[in-house]
C-alpha cells in the first residue's frame, strides 16, 4: 500500500491481545481488546491505565515483541503503509531497523560489548559510517552523564541507572521516524531525567511519533500531547483516580 503525506507514522486498527498460559492448563488471559490508536509525526502519546492494565503488553505488541491475535499495526517504512503483523520476520527486522526504535525498561546487556558500540550498534545497522555513528553515540552518553572512563566497558558492571541511560543512548542515536518508550526515566535522577525530556521534545521537533510509558507524573506533563488509556478506565477517570490515591500506576 503507497502511503500518502498525511498517513499516521502508526496507526493500531483493532488490535486485541491475550496470553495462553500453557504452563497452567491452558488458561486464556485477555488483556486488550480492539484498541484503535493513531499517532502522528511529532506528537508523543503516553499509555495509561492501572498497573497490569496491559501498557507495556500494547507497546511490546506496536514494536512486534508480541503477536496481537487480531488487527493491524499500520506503520509507514519507505514511503508505503506496512502492517507490521501481516509481515514476514524478515521484513519485521528491517522495518524495526529504520522505522522504529524501542527503549525497554531494561538494557539486554551484550557480554564483552563495550558500552560506545552498544549505543553505536543501531546506527551502524541503519548504514551510518560507523566514525559518525561513534560520534553520535559519544554526544549522547556525555548528555546523559555516562562518565568518559566507562565508554569501552561492557555494561554488564553498570549500575540500573548507567544501564537504563546507554539503553536510552542507543534508543535516540538513530531519528527513527517512530520511537516506543517503555518507562525510560524509571531509574533516573531528576537531571538525567530532565535530559530525557530533553530528547524527547527534540525527537517530537524534527517529526517522531512516540508512544510512551511514563510513570514520573513530571515527565509525563512535559512530553504528552496526548494520553490513552489502556483497560477498563478512561484517561480522565484514571487520572481522577490517581489524583484520588485510588489507582497505582
Ligand atoms: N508474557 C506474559 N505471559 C503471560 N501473561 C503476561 C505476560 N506479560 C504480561 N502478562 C499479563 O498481562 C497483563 C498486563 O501486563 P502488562 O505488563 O502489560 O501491564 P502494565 O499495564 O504494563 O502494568 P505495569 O504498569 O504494572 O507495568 C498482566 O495481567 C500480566 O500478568
Amino acid at each position: 500500500m503507497i502511503s500518502s503525506a498525511t498517513d499516521p507514522a502508526l496507526r493500531a486498527v483493532g488490535l486485541a491481545k491475550t496470553f495462553t498460559l500453557h504452563a497452567q492448563g491452558g488458561i486464556v488471559l485477555p488483556v486488550f481488546d480492539n484498541i484503535e490508536l493513531t499517532v502522528n509525526a511529532g506528537e508523543c502519546v503516553c499509555l495509561v491505565g492501572p498497573s497490569g492494565a496491559g501498557k507495556s503488553t500494547l507497546l511490546r505488541s506496536l514494536y512486534a515483541n508480541y503477536k496481537p491475535d487480531a488487527g493491524k499495526i499500520l506503520v509507514v517504512h519507505r514511503n508505503e503503509t506496512v502492517d507490521l503483523l501481516a509481515a514476514e520476520p524478515w521484513e519485521v527486522v528491517e522495518i524495526r531497523r529504520s522505522a522504529i526504535g524501542y527503549v525497554s525498561q531494561f538494557l539486554r546487556v551484550i557480554p564483552r560489548v563495550p558500552a560506545l558500540d552498544v549505543v553505536a550498534g543501531p546506527a551502524i545497522a541503519k548504514g551510518i559510517p560507523a566514525d559518525q555513528a561513534k560520534a553520535l553515540s559519544k554526544t549522547l552518553l556525555t548528555r546523559l552523564n555516562i562518565p568518559q572512563r566507562l565508554w569501552p566497558l561492557a555494561p554488564a558492571t553498570f549500575s540500573g541507572g548507567e544501564q537504563q541511560r546507554v539503553n536510552i543512548a542507543r534508543g535516540f542515536v538513530v531519528d527513527y521516524p517512530i520511537l516506543l518508550l517503555d518507562e525510560p526515566t524509571a531509574s533516573l535522577d531528576a537531571a538525567n531525567r530532565a535530559t530525557v525530556v530533553d530528547l524527547i521534545t527534540e525527537a517530537k521537533a524534527r517529526g517522531a511519533a512516540i508512544v510512551g510509558i511514563f510513570h514520573d507524573e513530571e515527565v509525563r506533563r512535559a512530553v504528552a500531547d496526548r494520553l490513552f488509556a489502556v483497560g477498563k478506565l478512561s484517561a480522565d477517570d484514571w487520572l481522577s483516580q490517581l489524583a484520588a490515591g485510588k489507582v497505582a500506576v
